[in-house]
């Protein structure tokens, strides 16, 4: 006689309880360790604690999409990988705030581009809010660290992209020098969907390694399942109420509640400062949303005589940072690869035939980002149950715009370009070098009227060591609630001009030997 067993095994490598998984309509849990988020401030949380010792739950608002779900697809990715499906914006409506909502965050949807944090706003950091302690010696063995663990290391030759193979050319012409970009990619497989979440698992992101790592070490992994209140008593951290929700009919199947002696909010930067707000905690500065900061972005194509195909390469091949730091200009040039639907939305041709014309010359375009080192002058609410980011882009970072802009539009006429499209609805284009001047002098800071796009929110929950200007002190615990840390993108006291994955690995990393210190 046959007896058949049934094995349960991880459906898809990495276990993960989902809403569809959970048939109790309360769940009470007990560890020693919440960490709220899987992105990269989360899952780096979760493997510290649990490499300790510590039994770990994270719990992830977004679904579980194993990378083989993946859709090389833009728009499907949007609705499925994306922040409010790819929709959030601040609240004027002219600047798409992206962030990954997934299990593993942001880093799924990321270009996977990093850089060590500059020595100059470390120093600056030192200076203006006491954080002494994250100067180069401290940091370097975590930067390290993480190279290692994500693979970090610059693109080979034959990963640079068509058209960046074109944008060196304009900088060789210029006496300009582009750097080559480092990447968290093994093996890089040069589809150039990395915005889309990576099919073939070759860009380490916490899907594929911190994360599979914590479960190795014992951590429970709960998708679908929203922080509602972080929970304290007397100052002292004590866990956190979440919701656990069907994400296909938007209804809640359990109520969750996590005792824990230590909770780490890793919600990403819009996200960890409203759960504070709703729980009432940690605000005694007024600082906590305060301080938003977002790296606006804006590109312009440029546009050739022939065609360039530049969809297939490493997403970012290159960048150019002789103007970064504020004081040299404040922005940051970055090459990246476009599929059409991102193509289709960063120039402003006009409507209808106007419209389709263009797009079919869509394989003869490429495009270079310039992204400025905004200052933190935006804000995170909670209202009447309803996030608010408040941000507009302040008259001197527009300044910085437009002059990033200007230089933007020299490499990419030096590079070969014909023509090349400003992003702004007066259906601005460029049609050689000696008009670049009179057009960007032209541009006036009206938001609404350019594509803005946000890659890279930060700055709410800022880190410091004075309690009455900063939420969080030195080590990542908030100055008012004991054991209440936070590790994630809202630390950054400022923000950075360059792309802040690493340092948010790494921040992440240090204050995790914080809490294992703490609590051996
Ligand atoms: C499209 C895109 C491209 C980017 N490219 C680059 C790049 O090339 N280089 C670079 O350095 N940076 C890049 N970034 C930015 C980088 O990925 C982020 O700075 C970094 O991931 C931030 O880490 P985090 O831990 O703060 O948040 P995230 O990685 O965003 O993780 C936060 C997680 O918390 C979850 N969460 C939110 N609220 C709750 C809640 N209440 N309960 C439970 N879970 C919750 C979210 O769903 C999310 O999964 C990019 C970002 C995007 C969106």
């Amino acid at each position: 006689m046959t007896k058949t067993i049934e094995v349960k095994v991880p459906k898809h490598g990495l276990p993960v309880t989902q809403a569809a998984d959970v048939t109790d309509s309360r769940i009470h849990l007990k560890v020693d360790a919440v960490v709220v988020g899987s992105g990269a401030g989360g899952a780096i949380s979760a493997y510290e604690l649990a490499a300790q010792g510590k039994r770990v739950v994270v719990l992830e608002a977004g679904p579980y999409v194993p990378s083989e779900k993946f859709a090389e697809m833009m728009a499907i990715a949007m609705g499925t990988l994306y922040q409010d499906h790819g929709g959030q914006n601040n609240s004027h409506g002219d600047i798409a705030v992206l962030q990954g909502a997934c299990v593993g965050g942001s880093t799924v949807v990321n270009a996977a581009l990093c850089f060590r944090t500059p020595d100059y706003y470390l120093k600056r950091w030192a200076k203006e809010y006491g954080l002494t302690n994250l100067n180069l010696e401290t940091l370097t063995p975590y930067f390290e660290k993480v190279e290692r663990n994500l693979g970090i290391a610059p693109n080979q030759r034959h990963e640079t992209s068509p058209g960046a193979e074109l944008i060196n050319q304009g900088l060789n012409k210029l006496g300009m020098k582009g750097g080559v970009a480092k990447r968290n990619v093994k093996d890089c497989g040069l589809t150039g969907f990395c915005f889309a979440g990576c099919k073939s698992d070759r860009k380490q992101s916490m899907l594929v390694t911190y994360l599979p790592w914590a479960a190795a070490k014992g951590a429970k992994i709960y998708a679908d399942t929203r922080v509602v209140q972080v929970l304290a008593d007397q100052g002292v951290a004590k866990g956190v109420r979440a919701e656990i929700i069907d994400p296909a009919t938007g209804m809640k199947k359990a109520d969750l509640q996590v005792d824990a002696p230590i909770v780490v909010l890793a919600a990403g930067p819009v996200q960890t400062p409203v759960l504070l707000l709703r729980s009432g905690l940690g605000n005694s500065s007024g600082q906590v949303g305060k301080n938003f900061a977002c790296h606006p972005t804006l590109s312009l194509t440029a546009e050739f005589d022939h065609p360039v195909d530049d969809f297939h390469g490493a997403t970012h091949s290159l960048y150019v940072d002789e103007h970064t730091l504020p004081e040299e200009g404040g922005y940051l040039l970055l090459n990246a690869v476009q599929d059409p639907v991102e193509a289709s939305f960063q120039a402003e041709p006009g409507t209808g035939e106007r419209y389709m014309a263009y797009m079919s010359r869509y394989r003869n375009t490429i495009r270079l980002i310039t992204l400025i080192h905004d200052k933190n002058v935006g804000e995170v609410s909670w209202k009447d149950g309803v996030k608010q980011i408040h941000y507009t882009v302040d008259d001197e970072d527009f300044e910085a715009m437009k002059a990033g802009l200007k230089t933007n539009a020299r490499v990419l006429f030096a590079a070969g370009a014909a023509r090349v499209w400003v992003p702004s609805s007066q259906r601005l284009m460029i049609e050689s070098e000696a008009e670049i001047d009179r057009v960007i002098d032209g541009l006036k800071n009206q938001p609404a009227r350019y594509r803005y796009t946000s890659f890279h929110p930060q700055g709410t929950c800022r880190m410091g060591a004075d309690r009455t200007t900063s939420v969080v002190n030195p080590r990542g615990e908030t100055h008012d609630v004991k054991n209440l840390y936070v590790a994630d993108a809202s630390l950054l006291p400022t923000s950075i001009g360059y792309n802040p994955s690493e340092t948010v690995y790494a921040l992440a990393s240090y204050i995790s030997d914080q809490i294992n210190a703490a609590h051996p």
